[in-house]
């Protein structure tokens, strides 16, 4: 950037804005139609004097002007872009009244031809105009790229801005003349400002801004040279492509990974802050990011914009028939209830016609009828009565009979509604299908949602600093102080001799902050541990300082141990939606160089394994953690084997480092991608100097121990700080074990635990020290450990 011809491409369209010359040829005259000009104000509509322009004969295609020459430098600019078709321009006229409200020279009257303008429209888009023969056209660079006659209806639509000598609006000089008059009169135009037009933004204002940024070059070994690495061949480097993956897998429908590739070379090979350009530009917006597709490509999309339009019209006419389905079905359902009651009545008839039938047969008498009917009239019924009631029962039977017939009719015209109506159930289970598309495209938009989301978060961790460092001041109500807290950023340490030392952290907490704060101000890093970062959180400082009392605690006031743990549990059960986690915990002690396993009874001493950057502890116990009281136990039985462990080796707490390590291992339940992130909690041993004369035995090899180990930390620290490209974690098993997480890709947080007596005065100036070259320490960008899952989705 920033180089000769960045700033001359950078000059070039900062130009196309309002250079347009005449040139010299009278064969594209008929470019122009003849359109009378209306007067719009200053100067239009008046009187076009015409002369003929000498540098006008050129063709500045072939020939530009020299660069310097003030107009002319910038008509060759426009005339080397594509939209140039000024020439039929050449032989125009030039309205005197415009010029003298233009303020030009007169000299530069004579000679110029045409007018120009600036029609500013009220949708905020620019046209370059041209007033010649009293005539006025604007410059269709839209579209046609030729000159056109300006429309009429536009005099209503916007507002036309006259150029004057340097080519720019009057409007834009006016309130340029004014702010440079503000700062310097004989300042120059910055030709790195400049603009693009955006089909749907309008003007975009630009800068050329000068960054520094990574560039990939390759050796040349038959030049001898270093060269700049193609796209191509970039694209075949195993780090670029793990990026490239990477933004692919978070923008799957974003396929073009040279593409990608351009626009993390512009995000300096950073994915997170590519895909975060990407959506935030995403829609049309980003379509106009990618390169001019393809005649091939366009003709694929037409095909798609078909393919859409008919399923569009298909699944709108699925919709239809599924209504006029359900129409049915619900006319079917009213006719089987129709029926069904239909069909009761029946029933009911039928059922007491044959209860009166039998009555009758019980009441006719036993013996047989004669066969002559006897005209005898009995005690009982008549023989007429006796027809009349043998004719009903004929009757009776008979429509016994029919309705025993249209009941079996009725039956099979029911099943075949109850058939048509499970049909249609069917169907309607069918186009459950579509709405299922329907759910899965809101799915996607969550994911990307929720990506979004937490990237803006991380991305603000990373502006605060993937390091953190914190200081921590011991209450003591019965020392002398020697500790001012000039800010919330700023600690002094005042010598019992005057002598003052200020020391600034990203955070000073003062002796009455609770737990609850400090852990309140350390929460959004160790919940980041959930999305599969690395954390490690550290307290560093002199013995009886508080750093047990900030990470543990005591039991009625926990500290930030107890905390972190109850607090992802939390976070992790508020996304059982979406991911299924787990949750596990392992506890170790660092005591003379040897790593000791405090879940375990039989005081199991650890070996680590370093295969390339990644540290193993085999056999190391891990105790899955799914409720808060869960917690308590392993933390006490951890302590147990702690006390024990030191009575043996007649050591005490303070002279040795406790490491809790708890990896959260997350599945999310629609991609499959496994997350993983381990945070690190570690109580250090007191950083007190022992003076060798001081210590003997037993106390010497501890010393030499804590020394080498937290000397070895501070080692880390400035080989990150000065980004050397060796860093010695091998230097101590502190270091080793710490590796995941004070690599370049975790965030870490260092608490700064100081006493206030006045005669800890140097250990505490020593602590603080330390804390501030911690703070120097750039780790660069953490990063988050994700799996795909063979076959799955991206991860979100
Ligand atoms: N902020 C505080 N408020 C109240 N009491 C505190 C605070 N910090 C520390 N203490 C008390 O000071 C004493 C020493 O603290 P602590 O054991 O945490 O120091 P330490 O730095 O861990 O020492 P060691 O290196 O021996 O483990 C404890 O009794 C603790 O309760």
């Amino acid at each position: 950037m920033g180089s000769g011809s960045s700033k001359e491409s950078a000059r070039s369209s900062n130009s196309q804005r309002t250079v347009v010359r005449p040139q010299a040829t009278t064969s594209r005259r008929g470019d122009f139609q003849e359109v009378e000009v209306r007067p719009t104000g200053q100067g239009q509509g008046e009187n076009m004097s015409s002369s003929r322009n000498p540098e006008g004969q050129r063709d500045s295609r072939s020939q530009p002007p020299e660069a310097g020459r003030g107009g002319s430098n910038r008509y060759a600019r426009h005339a080397a872009s594509p939209t140039t078709n000024s020439s039929s321009l050449q032989h125009g006229q030039t309205g005197a009244a415009t010029s003298r409200s233009n303020g030009r020279n007169r000299s530069d009257l004579q000679e110029a031809d045409v007018v120009f303008e600036t029609f500013v429209h009220k949708n905020g888009r620019e046209f370059i105009c041209a007033v010649r023969n009293g005539r006025r056209y604007y410059l269709d660079d839209w579209h046609s790229h030729e000159w056109q006659p300006f429309p009429e209806r536009w005099y209503s639509e916007g507002r036309i801005v006259p150029m004057d000598d340097s080519g720019q609006s009057n409007e834009t000089n006016e309130s340029n003349n004014q702010s440079r008059s503000n700062t310097n009169n004989k300042q120059e135009h910055d030709d790195r400002e400049g603009y693009l037009k955006h089909p749907k933004r309008g003007r975009i204002e630009t800068y050329l801004m000068e960054e520094r940024h990574y560039v990939h070059f390759f050796f040349d070994r038959q030049s001898g040279k270093w060269l700049r690495l193609p796209i191509g061949w970039e694209l075949h480097h195993h780090l670029v492509r793990q990026m490239v993956d990477h933004v692919e897998e978070a923008l799957p429908h974003w396929k073009d990974r040279a593409d990608i590739l351009a626009l993390l070379r512009a995000c300096n090979y950073n994915p997170d802050e590519c895909i975060g350009t990407y959506l935030m530009l995403e829609g049309d917006e980003a379509d106009w990011l990618k390169p001019q597709r393809t005649s091939k490509e366009a003709k694929a999309d037409e095909d798609k914009d078909t393919r859409i339009e008919e399923l569009t019209e298909k699944l709108k006419k699925l919709e239809r028939e599924l209504e006029t389905e359900k129409k049915q079905r619900a006319e079917a359902e009213k006719q089987l209830s129709d029926l069904e009651e239909k069909y009761g009545n029946i029933s009911a008839e039928a059922t007491s016609a044959q209860r009166q039938m039998e009555a009758m047969q019980q009441s006719r008498p036993k013996t047989a009828r004669p066969k002559t009917p006897v005209a005898v009239k009995t005690s009982g019924a008549s023989i007429d009565e006796m027809d009349q009631l043998n004719r009903k029962v004929k009757n009776l039977h008979k429509s016994h009979v029919h309705l025993k017939m249209d009941v079996l009719r009725n039956i099979g015209s029911v099943n075949a509604v109850i058939k048509e109506a499970m049909k249609a159930a069917a169907d309607l289970k069918k186009s459950d299908i579509g709405s299922q598309h329907e759910l899965e495209e809101v799915r996607a938009l969550y994911q990307r949602e929720a990506l979004q989301r937490r990237l803006l978060y991380n991305q603000l961790q990373e502006l605060r600093g993937n390091i953190r460092v914190f200081c921590r001041p011991r209450r003591d109500d019965k020392a002398d102080n020697c500790l001012k807290f000039p800010s919330d950023q700023d600690v002094m340490a005042v010598n019992a001799d005057g002598s003052k030392k200020t020391f600034s952290y990203d955070k000073v907490f003062t002796p009455d902050t609770t737990q609850e704060q400090i852990f309140t101000d350390t929460q959004p890093i160790i919940t980041s541990c959930v999305d599969g970062y690395n954390v490690c959180l550290l307290a560093y400082g002199q013995t009886g300082s508080g750093k047990t009392f900030t990470m543990m605690g005591p039991e009625n006031n926990p500290g930030i141990n107890i905390r972190a743990i109850t607090e992802l549990l939390k976070v992790c059960s508020e996304r059982t939606e979406t991911k299924k986690y787990k949750l596990k915990i392992s506890m170790v002690e660092i005591y003379n160089e040897t790593v000791q396993d405090l879940l375990t009874t039989d005081a199991r001493t650890l070996e680590l394994q370093m295969v390339g950057n990644i540290v193993r502890i085999p056999n190391i116990t891990e105790m899955e953690v799914t409720a808060v009281k869960d917690i308590k136990e392993i933390m006490k039985l951890g302590d147990g084997n702690r006390k024990t462990a030191s009575t043996k080796m007649n050591s005490t707490s303070s002279r040795s480092h406790l490491v809790l390590m708890i990896t959260v291992e997350g599945e999310d339940k629609v991609t499959g991608a496994i997350s993983k992130g381990v945070l690190t909690l570690c109580d250090l041993a007191g950083s007190e100097r022992i003076s060798k004369t001081e210590a003997s035995g037993q106390r010497l090899v501890e010393a030499a121990a804590i020394n080498k180990s937290l000397s070895a930390l501070g080692q880390v620290f400035s080989a990150l700080r000065e980004s050397q490209l060796h860093v010695p974690y091998r230097n101590s098993k502190l270091t080793q074990i710490l590796r995941p997480c004070l690599g370049g890709d975790a965030k870490a947080c260092l608490f700064v635990n100081i006493s206030p007596d006045v005669r800890n005065y140097p250990e505490t100036c020593n602590t603080l020290e330390f804390g501030s070259n911690a703070r120097q320490v750039a780790l660069g960008q953490a990063k988050q450990n994700i799996q795909r899952k063979p076959g799955g989705f991206p991860p979100r």
